[in-house]
C-alpha cells in the first residue's frame, strides 16, 4: 500500500473515519511524534543547532506545535513562529499550542534576519490550503525558500496543491522542502509537476490507521514491482526473431533525427530487429548505428511488427494515409509526437483508434495532450492526472503523458505516476528515446501497460543513471541514453528475473 496515492476529498474522508473511536487530539499528536522523530533524524549530529518551526492557523499548524514540543522534549532547541490567522484555532491545534507553551519551546513573533537554523519545519498549510499564500504567511514562505538548511515539510509543502502538485495560485509561493513527511497516506501532487521540486524526499507516515480500512487509491506510484514479472533473463536458445522487430514510422524531410533517436531507444531496449521506415528519401543507413534497417516509409509491410510511428513524420497526406493504415493494422502500436497531433485533428482517426483491438500506447507531451484533448496547455497541466484519465477514456489506449512525474493512464481509469528521471530530460529528442523503448518491449510481447510502466520507469532512471555518473542534468544528450537505458534494463532483469521466464517466439 506504500504506493497507494489519494486525493485530499479520500484523505478527508479516511480521517473522519480514522477519527472514530480515538481520543481527540490522537492522531495530531501521532503526526507530532513522527515528525519530530523523522526531524532528530535528519539534524543527525547536528542537534545542538536550533530548529525553526512553522505553524499556522489550522491543524497542519498543530502538527506543527506538537512537533515542537517533542523536539523540546528531546533536547533540542526549537523555536516556533506561531501565526493563528482569525479563525478560532481548533480544540486539538489548541492543546498542542498549550503543551509547546508549557515545555521549553521558544516563541518568537517574527523571523530573525540572521538565524542559523539546523531545520526548518514547515507546518504553515496542509490539505486545507483554500487559496494563495499571501501577505506575512507569503513572506514566510519566501524567507524559507532563500534558506540554505534542510526543511521537512508537514504533510504537504506549503502552497502546494495535494491533489494536482500545482502551486496554488494565481501569483502563489509554496515552500521548497528537501523532506516532506505526508500522514495518512500519499498524495499525488507531491509527485507530478512542480511536486517534486517542492517537496523533496518523500515519507509517509500511516499514523496508526490499517491500511486494509484504505479505499482503493486514485494512482499508485510506480516502481519496477508493477513490471517486473515480464523481465525474464533471455534463454540460450533463442535467436533475433525471438524478441520481435520494431519499425519507426516517421522522419519527413529534415527531420531524420528523431526516428533514428527512437530507433537506438529500440534497439537497445533489446528488439530484436528495428527498421527506420521514413518517410523521406533520407540516407541508406546510419552510420552510428549501422544495425538499424532503413527503409522507404511508402511500400513497407508493418504485418508482424511493432510500429513506433510519429517521431518527425510531419503533417503531410502521406503521414495521414501511413498512420490510417496502421491505425486499421493489428500490429502493437506506439503513437508519438505528429501522430499524436494529427489524430487530435482528425476525429476519423481518433474513431480509428478507439476501435483498435491490438495494444496501443500514446506518449503525449502537455502540448500534444492539448491538441488531442482541444485544450490548452495549461488546463492540462492544471490536472494533469486527469487529462491522462481522459485522453485514455477518448483514445481506448494506454496514455503517457510525459514531464515530471510522467502519468500513466489506462482507460478503465487506472493511473500511475512515474517516478523516476530529471530535468536533464528537458532535452529534444529524449521523448523519441522513450518511444523507441517502450516500442521494444511491447515487440518482446509486453502487454501495453506494462510496456508503458516499464518504458516510463527505465527511461527516467537511466536518466537518474547518467547524473549519477555526473553526465547530466545539465547537457545531458536524447543520445547518451539509449545505453543507459540498456544498463537499467540488465540490472532490473539480474534483479528480478526467473531463468524461466519463456521469450516471445
Ligand atoms: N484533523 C485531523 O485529524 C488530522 C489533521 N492533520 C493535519 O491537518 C492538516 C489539515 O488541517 P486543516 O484542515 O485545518 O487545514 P490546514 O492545511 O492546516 O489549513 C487550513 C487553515 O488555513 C486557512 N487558510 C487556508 N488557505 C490559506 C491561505 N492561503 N492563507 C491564509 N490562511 C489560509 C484556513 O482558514 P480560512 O481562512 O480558509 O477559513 C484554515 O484555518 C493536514 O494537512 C495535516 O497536516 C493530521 O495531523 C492528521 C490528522
Ligand atoms: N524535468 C523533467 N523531469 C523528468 N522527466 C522529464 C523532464 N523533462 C522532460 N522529461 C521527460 O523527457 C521526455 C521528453 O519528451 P518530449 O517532450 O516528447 O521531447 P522530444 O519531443 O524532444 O523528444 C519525456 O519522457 C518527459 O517525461
Ligand atoms: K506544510
Amino acid at each position: 500500500m506504500d504506493n497507494h496515492l489519494y486525493t485530499v476529498a479520500q484523505l478527508r474522508a479516511i480521517e473522519t473515519a480514522a477519527y472514530t473511536g480515538l481520543p481527540a487530539g490522537t492522531l495530531m499528536r501521532r503526526a507530532g511524534e513522527a515528525a519530530a522523530r523523522y526531524a532528530l533524524e535528519l539534524l543527525g549530529d547536528r542537534r545542538d543547532k536550533p530548529v525553526l518551526v512553522l505553524a499556522g492557523p489550522g491543524n497542519n499548524g498543530g502538527d506543527a506545535l506538537e512537533a515542537a514540543a517533542r523536539l523540546a522534549d528531546a533536547g533540542v532547541d526549537a523555536t516556533v513562529l506561531f501565526q493563528p490567522g482569525q479563525r478560532e484555532i481548533s480544540e486539538e491545534a489548541q492543546s498542542a499550542h498549550e503543551r509547546a507553551r508549557a515545555g521549553t519551546v521558544g516563541f518568537i513573533d517574527m523571523l530573525p534576519p540572521d538565524g542559523d537554523w539546523g531545520l526548518v519545519v514547515d507546518g504553515l498549510f496542509g490539505i486545507g490550503l483554500a487559496r494563495p499564500i499571501e501577505g506575512d504567511y507569503r513572506e514566510m514562505v519566501d524567507a524559507v525558500n532563500a534558506m540554505r538548511c534542510p526543511v521537512l515539510a508537514l504533510d504537504v509543502p506549503s502552497g502546494l496543491d495535494a491533489d494536482t502538485g500545482a502551486v496554488v495560485g494565481p501569483g502563489g509561493v509554496a515552500v521548497r522542502a528537501s523532506h516532506t513527511i505526508t500522514f495518512l497516506g500519499d498524495k499525488p501532487g507531491l509527485h507530478t509537476l512542480d511536486g517534486r521540486d517542492h517537496a523533496g524526499q518523500v515519507r509517509v507516515e500511516m499514523l496508526g490507521v490499517d491500511p486494509a480500512q484504505l479505499p482503493a487509491p486514485v494512482a499508485r506510484r510506480g516502481g519496477a514491482e508493477l513490471f517486473g514479472h515480464l523481465l525474464a533473463a533471455r534463454r540460450h536458445n533463442s535467436h533475433k526473431g525471438s524478441y520481435g522487430d520494431v519499425a519507426i514510422v516517421g522522419g519527413a524531410h529534415g527531420m531524420l533525427g528523431a526516428p533514428l533517436l527512437a530507433a537506438r531507444g529500440a534497439l537497445h531496449a533489446g528488439a530484436g530487429r528495428v527498421f527506420v521506415a521514413m518517410l523521406d528519401a533520407g540516407p541508406g543507413y546510419d552510420s552510428v548505428q549501422p544495425e538499424l534497417m532503413l527503409r522507404q516509409a511508402d511500400g513497407f509491410d508493418f504485418t508482424g511488427r511493432t510500429l513506433v510511428i510519429g517521431p518527425g513524420m510531419g503533417d503531410s497526406a502521406t503521414a495521414m494515409r501511413l498512420l490510417a493504415r496502421a491505425l486499421d493494422g493489428d500490429s502493437p502500436l506506439l503513437i508519438d509526437a505528429d501522430a499524436i497531433n494529427l489524430i487530435g485533428a482528425s476525429p476519423d482517426l481518433l474513431a480509428r483508434l478507439a476501435g483498435r483491438a491490438a495494444p496501443s500506447v500514446l506518449t503525449p507531451h502537455p502540448l500534444e495532450g492539448a491538441r488531442l484533448l482541444g485544450m490548452t496547455t495549461s488546463v492540462i497541466q492544471a490536472d494533469r492526472l486527469e487529462a491522462a484519465r481522459e485522453m485514455a477514456l477518448r483514445t481506448r489506449a494506454t496514455v503517457i503523458l510525459k514531464g515530471s512525474g510522467s502519468i500513466v493512464a489506462r482507460p478503465d481509469g487506472e493511473m500511475v505516476i512515474n517516478p523516476t528521471g530529471n530535468a536533464g530530460l528537458a532535452t529534444a529528442g529524449s521523448g523519441d528515446v522513450l518511444a523507441g523503448i517502450c516500442g521494444a518491449l511491447l515487440a518482446q510481447g509486453w502487454p501495453a501497460w506494462e510496456a508503458a510502466l516499464g518504458a516510463a520507469w527505465i527511461h527516467g532512471a537511466a536518466a537518474d543513471l547518467l547524473v549519477a555518473h555526473g553526465i547530466g542534468p545539465i547537457g545531458m544528450t536524447a543520445g547518451e541514453l539509449p545505453a543507459a537505458a540498456r544498463a537499467v534494463l540488465n540490472l532490473l532483469v539480474a534483479e528480478v528475473s526467473t531463468p524461466s521466464g519463456p521469450p516471445r517466439s
